[in-house]
């Protein structure tokens, strides 16, 4: 299995070389050269599987000789040992024909631990093997940092930098980033928004001087690995509920639209999805640009659901490049134009993204509705991002084909919004019950390639 770049100007990779290299040389992101089919009766087999041996097989196909057979499964087992649930990612029911997919049972309490915690493993297998570094760079708008710290703390190979929007992460979000102890991570608050720092980021890895001397790595969903572990929980769901003797559409709560696009490879694996439905909060460019063709972003709006703050969603190239046929040079236009204002989606590329994609867009009161409602009815305590995607999923129910609404982060996690909106406080689990108790360790970063870049070489272990 080798992988391309969306803007084709780049090498062309194997699995293990595309993880450790996150964005491509040409700014592009990597996608496998065809997506492997998974048979019917290979998808029926999943039925009843523990989650890791699902994992092992639907992810199998895209690894190539990087990991012998047992070495993967170990680091799926590895990865997951940590779950709070012991189905991972368990299917609840919340109304006739409405399901709902807790992705919160790992250890940061959010989706992004499906597939950070088997990159952490993935890594980890792979520099010992090769005796090699990395410093690996992120942007968070809470999660994902929250998630990539976890995974990595403590990694002797490996050095970690999160730049977060400064004061618009949820306070746990910014206490599970800044309160880990490990030399080899740290939290960087950053002036100005997630788009910002996502730029930043990019602008790390499009300057090859810094990008060689430091061993830079990415873990953001620019980086393939983290799309193709969240592949997996949509068939596992999917299945539960009868595919692929039948059809599912799923509702996921999307900002930087990397979960979603899992879906989209899910489905063309072969898995019965009808709709794929985006579901946005106030920043709602993905909304705009599947109904009008514009993708033109506006400013980013502070929300209760910050986690989806994002106006410029990085993987959405990787569903252009797909909808443009995979035309690379295409797709690079698109994103030339994107750095002068935006750009409007052909018409016949818009009718391919509208092949497998709806969307839909809550304004903060739905937001904080749904959550009330939702828990008078049902007694499931939502976090205001998997509101979101309740909200946009109630909206598209149809009677003979189930939908599944992701839920992607514990209501912990935020716990003011949904206090608010509930009169519910969310405990915060066990193992984090002291997290207001620790110690924060955090620097603060004006947005500012150049020190932000002489931070890091100052900072990383050699
Ligand atoms: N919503 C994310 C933003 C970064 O997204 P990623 O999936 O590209 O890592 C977050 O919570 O940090």
């Amino acid at each position: 299995m080798k992988y391309i770049s969306t803007r084709g100007k780049a090498p062309i990779l194997t699995f293990e070389e595309a993880m450790l290299t996150g964005l491509a040389r040409d700014g592009g992101l990597y996608l496998p050269e065809s997506i492997p089919q998974m048979p019917s009766a290979e998808i029926a087999a999943l039925a009843g599987l523990p989650y890791e041996e699902a994992a092992f097989r639907i992810m199998r196909p895209y690894i190539g000789d990087a990991f012998t057979d047992t070495e993967f499964q170990d680091i799926i087992a590895r990865a997951y040992a940590g779950f709070a649930h012991a189905a991972r990612a368990p299917v609840v029911q919340l109304a006739p024909g409405h399901h709902l997919l807790e992705l919160f049972h790992g250890p940061t309490l959010a989706f992004k631990d499906f597939a950070m915690q088997l990159i952490g493993q993935l890594f980890e297998a792979s520099l010992k093997r090769s005796g090699n570094r990395v410093c690996i760079v992120g942007a968070t708008s809470g999660d994902t940092g929250s998630a990539a710290i976890d995974a990595f703390r403590g990694l002797e190979m490996v050095d970690v930098f999160i730049l977060y929007p400064n004061g618009r992460v949820s306070e746990v979000q910014r206490r599970q980033m800044s309160t880990p102890a490990e030399d080899n991570v740290h939290a960087l608050a950053m002036t100005g928004h997630f788009d910002d720092c996502q730029a930043r980021v990019k602008d790390m890895f499009n300057d090859f001087a810094f990008r060689d001397e430091v061993g830079l790595a990415g873990v953001n969903s620019i980086n393939w690995a983290r799309v193709l572990a969240q592949v997996v929980y949509y068939f596992t769901s999917a299945v539960s509920l009868g595919a692929p003797q039948r059809e599912v559409s799923f509702t996921v709560p999307t900002g930087n639209f990397g979960d979603i696009f899992a879906g989209y490879i899910a489905k063309r694996m072969g898995l019965p999805i009808d709709r794929l439905i985006v579901a946005t909060n106030q920043n709602d460019i993905l909304h705009r640009c599947l109904s009008g063709g514009d993708y033109i972003p506006d400013g980013v709006i502070p929300s209760i659901s910050p986690s989806m703050d994002i106006q410029v969603s990085s993987n959405f190239e990787r569903a252009l490049f797909e909808a443009y046929g995979r035309d690379a040079n295409a797709t690079a236009q698109l994103m030339d134009e994107l750095k002068a204002g935006g750009f409007t989606v052909s018409q016949g590329a818009l009718e391919a993204l509208r092949e497998s994609f709806d969307s839909g867009r809550v304004s903060e009161e739905e937001t904080r509705a749904t959550i009330q409602r939702t828990w008078n009815e049902t007694g499931e305590l939502l976090c205001p991002h998997s509101a979101i995607g309740v909200h946009v999923a109630e909206q598209h129910l149809t009677p003979d084909v189930p939908m599944i609404t992701l839920a992607t982060a514990h209501p912990a996690k935020f716990p003011a919004a949904v206090e608010e909106a509930s009169g519910q406080h969310p405990p915060l689990p066990l193992h984090m019950a002291d997290l207001y108790e620790r110690a924060e360790r955090i620097t603060e970063v004006d947005n500012d390639l150049g020190a932000i870049e002489t931070l890091i070489k100052d900072r990383i272990a050699r």
